[in-house]
């Protein structure tokens, strides 16, 4: 692979999760910080309205909602810090909804578990839907649902839940914004000879030696939740950018390749990475066999699969299973996500989209599989 330098990365992304932390957004807990929140969402919009997907992921809701229950230190019964999420999650996303809409964007809240990326359908589902929101030029602003999960299921500190919702979403890049510049090659609030790191590659292990958890009273994960974070992210193609929150215009500034902050950069390309993590992570449940135009749209066209193209389906599958699509010569030609089961794959295999309804007793999506769920695997 070419080695991709710093600027080209943030340039060329067009589809970027960023990440605040909760220090940043309650300003280290004393409350959410709307004209921080302000500049970021300003940022936001402008690239949305340059055509760039954009998703925020932001925490705050538990140091928010101790604020506002009054509570001066974190609360170690689970519950309640359950409590104060669901609590402070009111005040997070009103701020965010008025600020985007302020300047002229749309936005949506989703709330996510780690049982909803795990099970296949649900991630199905949590792609879809958050594809189907960047389409649209909404910004989608995620957090984790914490009324629904307790520690051990938890994802327990928004760096992972950024890296996987770029992994969900096939994102170019992450930014995850926090209070301190970048990475440095030890806690710089331990140790005032810290020297900073500008680029380094995703995934070394040198890095995490470097990390330490958190210094401040808010945060949950520290550096070493965001060097994983990165590596996670790499995983599915993503570079990531760990900068600081306060720095005037950064995400403007990064996407103009200005160079801000630590990049860590992914070392495997976005459609390679999701050929190998198809084939290495998920079991296959069954097939599909198309039609001599489907196989055409399919492998030469870049086209989706659709139901009328196929002429039979082998095996018992769920919507979200992976499955094979074979040509009629019985090659396999592609591997990807089904949007429907086997049992619904039969009734419309063959058939238009618009008898979806008759057959089913719902209207589904168009496709079989969706050309951003399916990798070409001959
Ligand atoms: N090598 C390092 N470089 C920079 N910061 C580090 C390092 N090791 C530990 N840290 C600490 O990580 C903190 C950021 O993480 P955290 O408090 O969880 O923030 P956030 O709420 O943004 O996720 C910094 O304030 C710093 O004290
Ligand atoms: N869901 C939690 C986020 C957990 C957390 O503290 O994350 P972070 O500050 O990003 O390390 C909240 O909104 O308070």
């Amino acid at each position: 692979m070419q080695e991709k330098t710093g600027s080209q990365v943030l340039l060329n992304a067009k589809r970027i999760v960023v990440k605040v932390g909760s220090s940043l957004v309650t300003d280290e807990g004393r409350g959410l910080d709307a004209a921080a929140i302000g500049q970021w969402c300003q940022q936001l919009a402008v690239l949305v309205k340059s055509g760039r997907e954009v998703i925020m992921v932001s925490s705050g809701a538990i140091a928010e909602g101790m604020k506002r229950l009054g509570w001066a230190t974190r609360p170690k019964a689970i519950h309640e810090q359950q409590a104060a999420a669901a609590v402070g999650q009111m005040g997070l996303v009103q701020v965010y909804e008025s600020q985007l809409r302020d300047n002229g964007v749309g936005s949506a809240q989703v709330l996510l578990t780690h049982a909803d990326l795990a099970d296949r359908e649900r991630y199905l589902n949590a792609r879809s839907t958050l594809l189907t929101l960047l389409q649209l030029g909404v910004v989608p602003v995620i957090n984790e649902n914490d009324t629904v999960v307790n520690d051990e299921i938890k994802f327990g500190d928004n760096d992972t839940l950024g890296a996987l919702v770029a992994n969900l979403v096939d994102a170019d890049a992450l930014i995850i914004l926090t209070d301190q510049k970048g990475l440095y090659s030890a806690d710089p609030r331990k140790d005032p000879a810290a020297r900073f790191i500008s680029e380094a590659k995703a995934g070394d292990p040198a890095l995490e030696a470097m990390a330490g958890g958190t210094g401040s009273s808010i945060g949950k994960g520290g550096m070493i939740t965001k060097i994983l974070a990165a590596k996670r992210a790499a995983g599915s193609g993503a570079s990531t950018v760990i900068a600081w929150g306060r720095e005037p215009n950064a995400l403007i500034r990064l996407t103009q390749g200005e160079s801000i902050g630590t990049l860590l950069l992914a070392q495997t390309p976005k459609n390679q990475a999701r050929k190998r993590w198809m084939a290495d992570h998920l079991q296959l449940r069954g097939s599909v066999a198309v039609d001599a135009g489907a196989a055409v749209k399919v492998r030469d066209e870049g086209k989706s699969l659709l139901p009328i193209g196929m002429v039979s389906v082998q095996g018992e599958f769920s919507r979200g299973d992976v499955i094979a699509v074979h040509d009629a010569a019985g090659s396999e030609i592609a591997r990807g996500l089904a949007n429907y089961s086997s049992a619904e794959a039969r009734l419309i295999c063959r058939k238009p989209s618009t008898e979806f309804e008759k057959l089913l007793g719902y209207t589904g999506e168009a496709e079989m599989v969706h050309r951003t769920n399916l990798v070409l695997t001959s």
